[in-house]
């Protein structure tokens, strides 16, 4: 990775930086930052110890690499029409923009720009969570692959599945946390301490995901095993049955994905 300058140094930038530098994908002398609010790129550049003294417009004509890092309902023409003034019209642009597609992309970098269109997942500082990703024609995608596992694991897609892969993959962990939240205030709702709750709530999602991988079973066979004739299991799940658990869920999931969709047509929020 050479030069990479970000636009729009927000919470999802600073994940990517934070992820890139410690995977030593990026160094501090390698990032510039550019943000409309200049308190954002003071903290980042202190946090970070980044070094680069180039001001906005030489940073973006030493830029290989442009992340675009604004949210869909930003000014992106205007953040558009700014960066073609001074980038080489051979920097490659990444955008992490929710629901903007490549053909908007293009005719805002310009048709023979490489454009990266990726939806980065916010698990950043684990080295878990997919980031999707899809390239346009001008990308060469091997020196870039670095920097972008360095944030995540890569699932290349074809550009379609890219709005529902933001709001199932990306927006997914929401649904993890919410539920860990829910079976916890179970646990302390019937009698265990918050501690005691939370261990074993933990320790059942982690073992969980791990009898799956090993068992290599779905998981309506891992709980019928779970379940005894007439037993403790089967009465639970027969009342989470009379809830709307996976209608309710599954709408949730629909739901992202459309509003995935109509950021795309970039509609005040
Ligand atoms: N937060 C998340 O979970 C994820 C967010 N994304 C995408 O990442 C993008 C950023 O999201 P966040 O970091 O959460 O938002 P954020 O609101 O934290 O960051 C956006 C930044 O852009 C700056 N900005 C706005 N207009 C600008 C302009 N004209 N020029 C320069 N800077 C400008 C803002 O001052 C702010 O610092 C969005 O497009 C979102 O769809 C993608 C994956 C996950
Ligand atoms: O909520 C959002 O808009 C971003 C994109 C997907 C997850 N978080």
């Amino acid at each position: 990775m050479s030069q990479i300058h970000f636009v729009g140094a927000g919470q999802m930038a600073e994940a990517i930086i934070r992820a890139a530098q410690k995977r030593g994908a990026v160094s501090a002398s390698q990032i510039t930052l550019a943000d409309i609010d200049d308190g954002r790129i003071a903290t980042l550049r202190d946090r970070y110890q980044l070094t680069s003294a180039l001001n906005d417009s030489e940073a973006l004509a030493a830029a290989d690499y442009i992340v675009i890092g604004v949210r869909p309902q930003d000014d992106i023409d205007g953040v558009a029409r700014h960066i073609c003034q001074y980038a080489s019209p051979q920097a490659t642009v990444i955008s992490i923009i929710a629901g903007v597609t490549l053909e908007r992309l293009g005719a805002q970098f310009g048709t023979t720009r490489p454009i990266v269109r990726t939806i980065p997942n916010t698990l950043t500082d684990t080295g878990f969570g997919y980031s999707g990703v899809v390239f346009n024609a001008h990308v060469k995608p091997e020196p870039l692959m670095p920097f972008l596992e360095s944030f995540g694991k890569v699932m290349l897609l074809e550009e379609r599945l890219i709005d529902i892969f933001t709001g199932f993959a990306v927006a997914g962990v929401n649904y993890v946390y919410y539920f860990i939240e829910s079976l916890t205030d179970a646990g302390v709702l019937s009698g265990l301490s918050r501690p005691q709750a939370s261990k074993v709530v933990w320790e059942n999602l982690i073992g969980g995901v791990e009898m799956l991988k090993t068992s290599g079973l779905h998981p309506r066979q891992l709980m019928d095993i779970n379940n005894s004739p007439a037993g403790v299991g089967i009465n639970g799940l027969y009342e989470l049955n009379n809830s709307d658990f996976a209608a309710g869920l599954q709408r949730s999931v629909m739901t992202a994905v459309r509003r995935t969709t109509e950021l795309s047509g970039s509609k005040p929020a």
